[in-house]
This record gives C-alpha cells, sequence and structure tokens, in this order.
C-alpha cells in the first residue's frame, strides 16, 4: 500500500503552516511535504512532525527569490555560491525534520543554453556530493511547461541523462505522474522503466491538479502499480483540493492511519 504524504504547501490551506501538520495527522496521514520550510523555525517543523508522530517526506532546496518569478537557481549562471549557501540552510531544517530526501529546482533557462546546462549540471553534482555526506538523496523532477513555462527540466528524458550521466548514487528522479502524463504520458510503463532511479512521487489529477479521484488518469490501477514495481518510498499528494481539504480525502480513506 503506498505511503501517501500531504502536501503542506497546496492541501490543508484552512489551517496556518504549523497547524496544517496537526491536520494532516488527524485525517490519517503518517508523512508531510511542502514546497518550501524556511519560514517557520526548523525547531518549530521538528517539534509538530514529533507530536503527531509525521515523517517529513520531501522539501524543496531554496528557490532562489520566488517573489520576483525565480523557480530555483540550479540552472542559473553565475549562482553557483549562492546554491551552495542555500545547500547549507537546507541541511539545517533536514537535520531538524529527519527528511531523507531534497529537491533541487533547475530555474527558468533555456533547455538548450550550453551555460545553463553546465551551470545546473554543477550545481547538481555538487548538491548530491554534499548530501551523500549526511546520507540523503538529492531529487531531480521534470515540470510541465504549461505549470512553468520557461522552466529548464521540462522532460523526463533529460532528468534521465543527467541522472546517468553524473553518476551519482543518491542523485534520483521525483516522478511527478501529473506533469509524465501532461509532458509525455505513457505513465505505467514509465513508472515500470524508471522505478530503479525514482526517489520520490507525487500524484494530482490531470488536467486539473486537484484530488487523485478522475479525470484523465485511473488511480486506482496506478497506486496497484505503484506497489507492484516495488516503490516503498512515499507518494506526495500534491494538488488543489476542489473544495475543501477534508471534503475532497474520500480517495484517500482506504489508506488512513484510524
Ligand atoms: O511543481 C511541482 O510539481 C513540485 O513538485 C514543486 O516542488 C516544484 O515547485
Ligand atoms: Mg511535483
Amino acid at each position: 500500500m503506498p505511503v501517501f504524504a500531504a502536501n503542506l504547501t497546496m492541501m490543508f490551506n484552512e489551517w496556518s503552516f504549523l497547524d496544517r501538520f496537526d491536520a494532516a495527522a488527524a485525517a490519517g496521514f503518517t508523512a508531510v511535504e511542502y514546497l518550501f520550510p524556511y519560514e517557520a523555525p526548523p525547531e518549530a517543523i521538528a517539534e509538530r512532525l514529533a507530536r503527531n508522530d509525521l515523517q517529513q517526506a520531501l522539501f524543496n532546496l531554496p528557490p532562489g527569490d520566488w517573489a520576483a518569478g525565480e523557480r530555483g537557481i540550479a540552472a542559473l549562471p553565475g549562482r553557483f555560491d549562492q546554491m551552495k549557501a542555500d545547500v547549507e540552510r537546507a541541511l539545517d531544517y533536514a537535520e531538524a525534520t529527519g527528511v531523507k530526501r531534497l529537491h533541487l529546482m533547475a530555474g527558468l533557462a533555456d533547455p538548450a543554453d550550453a551555460a545553463a546546462t553546465i551551470a545546473y549540471r554543477r550545481s547538481a553534482a555538487y548538491a548530491a556530493e554534499r548530501l551523500a555526506d549526511k546520507g540523503l538523496d538529492l531529487v531531480i523532477e521534470p515540470i510541465n511547461g504549461r505549470n512553468m513555462p520557461g522552466y529548464f527540466l521540462n522532460d523526463f528524458g533529460s532528468a534521465e541523462r543527467v541522472i546517468s550521466e553524473l553518476g551519482h548514487a543518491n542523485l534520483k528522479l521525483q516522478f511527478d505522474i501529473y506533469h509524465r502524463q501532461i509532458i509525455h504520458g505513457d505513465v505505467t510503463m514509465a513508472l515500470r522503466r524508471l522505478m530503479p532511479i525514482i526517489g520520490h512521487i507525487q500524484i494530482a489529477s490531470v488536467p486539473s491538479r486537484h484530488e487523485p479521484d478522475g479525470e484523465e488518469l485511473n488511480y486506482p490501477y496506478l497506486f496497484g502499480e505503484i506497489d507492484r514495481v516495488g516503490y516503498s518510498g512515499f507518494v506526495g499528494c500534491e494538488y488543489t483540493p476542489r473544495g475543501s481539504t477534508l471534503d475532497g480525502l474520500g480517495w484517500f480513506k482506504p489508506f488512513a492511519r484510524s
């Protein structure tokens, strides 16, 4: 049975950030993820995790100036020193929360730009090595160009090549089923083939990015497939509820901790 992690950036927005941990646990989740923890003190997050017996599945390294439109800095030439400092900042939160994987966002850059490609590979290699020192995985995620126009890592083939060519055992793929379906489709065969390099999975309905309970994808089948391929990691629920978070959790009832 997949282990679902509530994405606290997108779900449980009826509560303040720290109270979302309590709400997710009360709804039966045993794990959480979110985009960024950096506005809350690490000790406060650690306390919520412990109080609710929750595992921290994932969060992202700092993304640059998000409010100004940046979506990561790994592929931005000239930002390497900032990226190195960001890794240390994220590691403070990793130590407090016990998370075992962090997502490195690439940033907005032309995938055909040679300088961006060099910068991205250098950043990914550095971050993977630094995280390996701490026993953590680094994950990279292809993101579809409709949700994030101009994102550097915009297809699964490129992510696979980077992982294979850099050759770090702890550099893995964040397989977001929502993005996979929009970019390429063929979700089941891709899950089967890419399983050896998958470090994290995320889900949402396609095309609306709501609860995984209808529309284009057959999630009951995919949940079975995730088990059949032997995936034992977390499945992040990275969706915006159609209405209230709790009203939308019908799909999750069979998996909830009671
Ligand atoms: O957008 C997604 O999909 C994610 O997983 C985010 O972490 C990237 O912003
Ligand atoms: Mg995602």
